[in-house]
């Protein structure tokens, strides 16, 4: 079955990604606050790590050649973290030394202790040890201005440590990017207000916020307006007047008389990037801007909005901040038989579990109804039916993305 007027998911994504810059403003953060964040700049190492030659272990530091002749050494003293042997071993001296501590001057490797007795005050080694053996070499780890972080990389927790180690006690990085998030509808009430009869309880707009939140951006809640022209357009102009880089309408999006979204658009003069969108849920989707503002119209059933948030709203949160927006879909396999597809791509609620030989089983919930946000919420994972797949068979291989 084909859909006319439908524009394929990979289509709709080239249209709204096609001219995104990243978002220019920086904001610099203290590395408590790094973590997630994209750097707007080089990370350039302000030290030397380690900037001593370092035990490796806790033992004896010793020259190696007197650990050939089996002799014990004499002890002189004691190099520990933080506090180092002033001074220097001659033949036949050892410096009782720990883990981090600086090697002293003299010694050119470290007996760990296991390989020691101790006796009468002296360090007996049990083995030989090469020379350089368990000492970290000054500048091991990096040198002061190696380039260790690039501009434009996201602040993995190893990244923020690395920083740390370089000396960096706040960094620049990307401003997040700015999100509004438009609820609509007459039937709206807020969670835990009275709902009245044929009324429901809003909640795609605290989903996308969530999803919106853990993807970096910072997230306005503008509520829910009536379906009113007048109160929806006066919030786009709200948005467009606080700077906001994305702003998310949820519901409305169709072609119902109720359905405004389009028509206030329209009455701004926003050009629609598209609008209905060959896939399931999801389809009635659109996407404009207003100036630099990218507006993104979520159908309002609940599966919808989430499933188009993580496809769309996703990859263009990551381009804003200047990250790479890779496509997110995985090889697994399927764990149940599925009906060949029709003229709309699918993105299937499923379970993701792991099997005895590695791979990803992919199990469709049972329920795909849009609205049903039971089923959303225990999804592990979209299985991903391209537009007329032909039937599959448990086992068969499948792409799916991953929610989270
Ligand atoms: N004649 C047609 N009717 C519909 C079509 C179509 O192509 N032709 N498409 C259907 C599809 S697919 C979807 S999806 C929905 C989406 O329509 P809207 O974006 O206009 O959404 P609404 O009508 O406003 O709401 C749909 C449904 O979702 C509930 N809703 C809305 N907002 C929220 C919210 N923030 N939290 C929770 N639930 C919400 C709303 O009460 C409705 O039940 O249109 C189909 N119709
Ligand atoms: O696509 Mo609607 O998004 O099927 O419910």
């Amino acid at each position: 079955m084909s859909s006319p007027g439908l524009i394929p998911v990979d289509e709709a994504l080239r249209r709204l990604l096609a001219d995104v810059e990243p978002i220019p403003e920086t904001d610099e953060v203290s590395l408590a606050e790094a973590g997630g964040r994209v750097l707007a700049e080089p990370v350039v190492a302000g030290r030397t790590q380690p900037d001593f030659d370092a035990s490796a272990m806790d033992g004896y530091a010793v020259r190696a050649a007197d650990t050939l002749t089996g002799g014990a050494l004499d002890l002189i003293g004691a190099s520990a973290a933080g506090r180092a042997f002033a001074g220097a071993i001659e033949p036949g001296q050892c410096v009782r030394i720990f883990t981090g501590a600086p090697v002293p001057t003299g010694a050119d490797a470290v007996l760990i202790q296991e390989n020691t007795r101790f006796e009468d005050g002296r360090c007996l080694p049990l083995e030989p040890v090469e020379p350089g053996r368990n000492i970290r070499r000054a500048g091991n780890d990096f040198a002061r201005g190696d380039a260790l972080i690039a501009a434009g990389s996201v602040m993995t927790p190893g990244r923020v440590a690395l920083a740390a180690s370089a000396g960096r006690p706040t960094l620049l990085v990307r401003r997040r990017p700015r999100v509004a998030v438009l609820a609509t509808g007459d039937e709206l009430v807020l969670p835990g207000d009275v709902v009245g009869p044929s009324q429901i309880v809003a909640s795609n707009s605290f989903g996308v916020a969530a999803f919106a939140r853990t993807k970096g951006a910072t997230v306005l809640d503008y509520g829910i307006a009536p379906d009113d022209e007048a109160v929806i357009g006066a919030s786009l102009d709200r948005a467009a007047a606080e700077g906001i880089d994305v702003f998310v309408t949820i519901g409305g999006a169709s072609v119902g008389d109720h359905d405004l979204i389009g028509p206030v658009l329209a009455s701004r003069g926003v050009a629609l990037d598209f609008w209905k969108v060959r896939m399931r849920p999801g389809k009635p989707l659109m996407a404009g801007r207003l100036g630099p503002m990218r507006i993104l119209g979520l159908p309002g059933n609940p599966a919808s909005a989430l499933v188009t948030a993580v496809l769309f709203l996703e990859p263009l949160l990551l381009c804003l901040a200047g990250r790479p927006a890779a496509s997110r879909e995985e090889v697994g396999i399927l764990g149940a038989d599925v009906p060949a597809n029709d003229g709309r791509q699918d993105f299937v609620r499923a379970t993701l579990s792991l099997r005895d030989d590695g791979r990803i089983e992919v199990v469709p919930l049972p329920r795909q109804d849009s609205s049903l946000l039971s089923t959303y919420a225990s999804a592990d994972g979209l299985l991903v039916r391209p537009v007329e797949a032909l039937p599959a068979r448990r086992g068969d291989p499948c792409r799916f993305i991953r929610l989270d």
